[in-house]
C-alpha cells in the first residue's frame, strides 16, 4: 500500500484531504506541526481536532514540535521586517521553511515516506519534456492558494500532493459531511493565523515592539503629524493616519533609519516598475531574456500584464503595462502564464 503523510491543521480542508486519500486506499499518516508557543493558541485546539480526525479514520497521528523554527522563521521575520519599514508576507515563508520543508524531512527520515499531502488549493503537474514540476492555480479560483506556494523548490513540489486542487470548496464541505468528519462544519480561517490568534497584526506586533514615536512628513519633509511606531503602517495605507488634509493622503514610504512615515497623494504611491529579490522559478527554468506574464503583487490583487526582466543574483525587474498602486516591499510578486505559476519573489523597491 502506498504511504502518504497528510499535514493536519485540524481544519476541514486538511481533514478532507486525509479522508479522500484514506478512502482511495493509501496508508495515511496524519502529521500536525505544533507551531505556536503559549497555551490557548490556535494550534492547541487544532491538534486536538486533528487527533480526533485520525481517530475517526483509524490512522496514525504524529505531532512534531516545531515551535522554535516558527518563532525564528516567522515571528522574528515579521517583527524584524515591520520594525525595518517593510511589510513581510509570512505565509510563503511558512509554507517553505516551516511546513513543507520540515514535513518532508520528517516523513523521509522518520516515516520512510516520500509523499506529503496538504489541504492547499493548488495543482501540480510534472512536465516530462522540461522535467519540472509545474504549479497551477486551483480549480476554485476563489480559494486558489498558489500565490503562497511560489517559493517551493522542485524537490518539495515533487513530494507534494494537493487532493483538493481540482475541487470547489463546496465540494470539500460536501465530501467532509458525507464522510461524517467531525470538522465538516468548522468555520473557515479568515486571516493570517497570527492575526487570528492576536486579533490584529497591530496587536501581534505590539507584543514585541515598544512604541517608538516619530514624525509623519510629506515628501518635502514638512511635519504633518505624529506616529507611534513605523511598524503600524504599510505602503498605500490611507486610514488611521490622523491627519486632516484637503486631498486623501497615503503612506508612500517608511524610513526606518529616521523613524519617519512619509505620506503623499495617490500618484506618489503608484509606480511603473519594481525590483523583486529572492526569485524562485517554478514551472519554467530562469529565462535568459524578458518574458511576458500576468503578475499579482499581493494575494488578492487582480493579475496584471507585465514584462519580467531577469537580472543577476536571483532578481528580476517587473515593468507593468499599467503603473501599479501600493507596491509594498516585503510582499510577494508572483507571475503567471494563464493558470501556470511561472515564478515569484519578494518585492524590494
Ligand atoms: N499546524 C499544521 N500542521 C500540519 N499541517 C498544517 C498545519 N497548518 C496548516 N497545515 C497544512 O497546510 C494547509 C493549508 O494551511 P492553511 O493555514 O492555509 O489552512 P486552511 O486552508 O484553513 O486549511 P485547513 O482547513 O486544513 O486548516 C492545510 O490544509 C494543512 O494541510
Amino acid at each position: 500500500m502506498q504511504k502518504v503523510v497528510v499535514g493536519l491543521s485540524g481544519g476541514v480542508d486538511s481533514s478532507t484531504a486525509a479522508a479522500i486519500l484514506h478512502h482511495q486506499g493509501y496508508e495515511v499518516i496524519g502529521l500536525t506541526l505544533w507551531l505556536m508557543k503559549g497555551k490557548g493558541q490556535c494550534c492547541s485546539e487544532g491538534m486536538i481536532d486533528a487527533a480526533d480526525i485520525c481517530e475517526q479514520l483509524g490512522i496514525r497521528h504524529e505531532v512534531v514540535d516545531i515551535r522554535d523554527v516558527f518563532e525564528t522563521n516567522i515571528i522574528d521575520y515579521l517583527v524584524n521586517g515591520y520594525s525595518g519599514g517593510i511589510t513581510p508576507l509570512p505565509c510563503s515563508e511558512c509554507n517553505k521553511t516551516v511546513k513543507f520543508g520540515p514535513m518532508v524531512q520528517y516523513a523521509r527520515e522518520k516515516l520512510e515516506c516520500d509523499r506529503i499531502a496538504t489541504g492547499h488549493y493548488a495543482q501540480i503537474n510534472y512536465d516530462p519534456d522540461t522535467r519540472r514540476y509545474q504549479l497551477f492555480r486551483a480549480a476554485d479560483r476563489n480559494k486558489d492558494q498558489s500565490y503562497f506556494l511560489y517559493d517551493l523548490s522542485q524537490d518539495l513540489l515533487a513530494a507534494a500532493v494537493f487532493p483538493l486542487g481540482e475541487l470547489q470548496k463546496t465540494d470539500t464541505r460536501r465530501i467532509a459531511a458525507e464522510y461524517g468528519l467531525t470538522t465538516a462544519d468548522k468555520p473557515e480561517s479568515q486571516d493570517l493565523c497570527l492575526v487570528e490568534s492576536n486579533g490584529s497584526m497591530r496587536a501581534f506586533l505590539d507584543k514585541y515592539l515598544a512604541p517608538k514615536p516619530g514624525d509623519i512628513v510629506d515628501t518635502n519633509g514638512k511635519i504633518l503629524g505624529q506616529h507611534e511606531g513605523i511598524h503600524h503602517y504599510t505602503i498605500g495605507q490611507r486610514k488611521g493616519l490622523g491627519i486632516a488634509a484637503p486631498e486623501p493622503l497615503y503612506v508612500i514610504s517608511l524610513d526606518a533609519v529616521n523613524n519617519k512615515v512619509i505620506v503623499g497623494d495617490r500618484t506618489q504611491v503608484t509606480q511603473p516598475e519594481c525590483t523583486v529579490n529572492r526569485v524562485n522559478w517554478v514551472s519554467i527554468t530562469e529565462p535568459s531574456t524578458p518574458i511576458r506574464a500576468q503578475v499579482q503583487i499581493r494575494y488578492r490583487s487582480t493579475p496584471t500584464p507585465v514584462t519580467v526582466i531577469p537580472l543577476e543574483n536571483s532578481r528580476v525587474r517587473l515593468v507593468f503595462d499599467e503603473p501599479q498602486f501600493s507596491i509594498t516591499p516585503g510582499q510577494a510578486a508572483v507571475w503567471y502564464e494563464g493558470d501556470k505559476l511561472l515564478g515569484g519573489g519578494i518585492i524590494h523597491q
